[in-house]
């Protein structure tokens, strides 16, 4: 079981309340001033990814007095628990071994005793079979063309995960189309299935529960619609849907043949779920083999966060930055900022991934928290923010801790593309720590001419503060590898943070009650009556939505 420590009790919270009483009178640029090693000191490289986190509010005592936080919450004994199977996500009485599904060593992972690993590898097969003939065109559809869309039909971590990979990995892309429908809004499934041919479409209905309404309310459609295709018949539903679910039975009911099921299981968290049968649709869009070189990039983030020194382990130190920001600036939100179009929906994904993981206010005693937990998490990529929310970045009054990711080489090297994309990347990173001081803009205004009056007037409006932090990541290339070991990095980041902050971070509750509400309105929607069992607020919205809706 993990440690039940409340962090605000331990020393190194009090050490730390005292020293950031210091620490926040000085600026990042005194910081870099006083010492010259901060970059040597304050940057890690794991295989072909640098994080320099030197531009970062802290000094070596900052660091010391974290790492010691870390040590009295007792964070080493449950990185272990996670990697040994122990039913750490206890609020659903399940072991968290998303680990086990891109592990390359040869020791069991035992859950109830039995090591999983066989079950594992097997689907791998599975996966591995099953997309080499969809790509190859030897997978036929029910008029015997080979197959050229594929089209995931899921929601939350039966999506995002996908879609994100696949998005990143583009330039890695096989001969089929992939398609990703996720909202239960009629237009995402019906604007999807227009362009696509039915004797030529594979489904994949992704979804762990195989319950979620979204997701069985677009299968359903899905298989109406191929159904409805000139010939089609129900015996040729095997040829164009698989699921990739935990649950067999529902699978089965619904139609779909059960050699065209591709399991996981309970153990597998849905916003980590990318790594199992989830995945499929990484294999069918950038092949198998790059899928499996993405689970041997995630693998050596977990060998990393198991072996090294905390000191050293990227996880732990983006975790224990996170939480300085939050619980000691009363920093609220945290963006990710990535350099690279490829990336453009990490920070989506990386909602889910952290605000279901962390976004708790119940501790693991089942008590009421008295200090801030997971942060807003949010992005877009760089340059486009720039020109859109950086301002409040830059000058607003709320302090936003930012991670930069950029790759060192392009995927598409275009003329000077790349240079004008990463001059931005540094610029932008030294502009939030420096920013510019009055002296600076008092200097450009008389340099263009203006007058007393007019600089007085302007010159405030023209200051940066600086002093915002923000950590990079350099990565020499966007690979499935590399992305791998990104995205396995960030996952433990989010680990850490639950441990400190005495959280279950595997459980998402949270989400049960709008689910619940919508399946009691839903019966309610279906007659013409008014509605008077709600609050005046939604019963006059329902009843305005029953006069328009005709
Ligand atoms: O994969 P499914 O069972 O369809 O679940 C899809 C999603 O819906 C749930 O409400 C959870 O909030 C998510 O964690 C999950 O990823």
């Amino acid at each position: 079981m993990i440690p039940r420590i409340d962090f605000t009790t331990t020393s190194a919270y009090k050490y730390l309340a005292d020293h950031y009483i210091t620490l926040s009178q000085k600026s990042l640029k005194d910081l870099f001033a006083e010492d010259s090693q901060r970059f040597e000191k304050f940057a890690i490289q794991l295989n072909d990814i640098l994080l320099d986190y030197s531009k970062n509010r802290i000094t070596d005592e900052t660091l010391a007095l974290l790492m010691q936080l870390a040590r009295e919450c007792k964070l080493s004994d449950a990185i272990k628990a996670m990697f040994q199977g122990e039913k750490i996500n206890e609020t659903e009485g399940r072991q968290v071994l998303h680990t086990a599904l891109r592990n390359q060593g040869s020791t069991p992972v035992l859950v109830n005793g039995e090591d999983v690993m066989p079950q594992v590898r097997a689907v791998l097969a599975h996966v591995k079979e099953f997309s080499e003939q969809v790509i190859s065109g030897s997978w036929k559809g029910y008029t015997g063309e080979a197959i050229t869309d594929i089209v995931n039909i899921g929601i939350g971590g039966s999506d995002l995960g996908p879609v994100m990979v696949t998005e990143a990995l583009k330039a890695y892309k096989t001969r089929l189309n992939l398609h990703f429908v996720s909202n239960v809004d009629g237009t995402h499934i019906a604007e999807t299935l227009k362009e696509l041919n039915p004797a030529t479409t594979l489904f994949l209905i992704a979804s762990k529960t195989f319950t979620t309404q979204e997701t069985m309310a677009n299968a359903q459609s899905a298989k109406d619609w191929f159904l409805a295709a000139e010939g089609a018949t129900q015996a040729d539903v095997a040829k164009h849907f698989a699921a990739l679910s935990t649950n067999t039975d529902a699978v089965t009911a619904f139609g779909i043949d059960a050699a065209n099921m591709f399991e996981f299981w309970d153990w597998v968290g849905g916003r980590y779920s990318l790594w199992s049968a989830i995945g499929l649709s990484i294999a069918l869009g950038v092949g198998y083999t790059n899928f499996e070189s993405l689970l041997q990039g995630a693998y050596q983030a977990d060998t990393h966060f198991q072996e090294a020194d905390l000191e050293e382990n990227i996880p732990v130190i983006l975790g224990l930055l996170g939480i300085w920001y939050n619980n000691f600036f009363d920093a609220q939100s945290h963006a990710i900022l990535p350099y690279d179009q490829y990336l453009h929906r990490f920070a989506a994904y990386f909602q889910q991934g952290d605000m279901e993981s962390n976004g708790k206010s119940v501790d693991r005693n089942g008590q009421v928290v008295s200090y801030e937990t997971g942060p807003i998490i949010w992005g877009e990529p760089g340059t486009n923010g720039q020109h859109a929310f950086y301002q409040l970045i830059h000058q607003g009054t709320k302090l936003i801790p930012c991670d930069f990711i950029a790759p060192a080489q392009s995927l598409n090297p275009l003329g000077n593309h790349h240079q004008l994309l990463l001059s931005n990347f540094f610029a932008q990173t030294e502009a939030l720590m420096n920013g510019k001081s009055e002296e600076t803009v008092v200097a450009e205004l008389q340099a263009m001419g203006k007058s007393e009056a007019e600089i007085e007037a302007l010159k405030n409006f023209k200051v940066f503060e600086g002093n915002r932090p923000s950590n990079s990541f350099l990565i020499k290339k966007i690979t499935p590898e590399s992305l791998g070991t990104l995205i396995a990095l960030y996952e433990h980041k989010i680990f850490v943070q639950g441990i400190i902050w005495n959280i279950f971070s595997f459980d998402q509750w949270g989400v049960e009650l709008g689910k619940q509400l919508a399946n009691k309105i839903l019966p309610e929607l279906e007659h013409e009556a008014e509605i008077t069992t709600h609050d005046a607020s939604t019963n006059g919205l329902i009843n305005q939505y029953k006069a328009w809706r005709s």
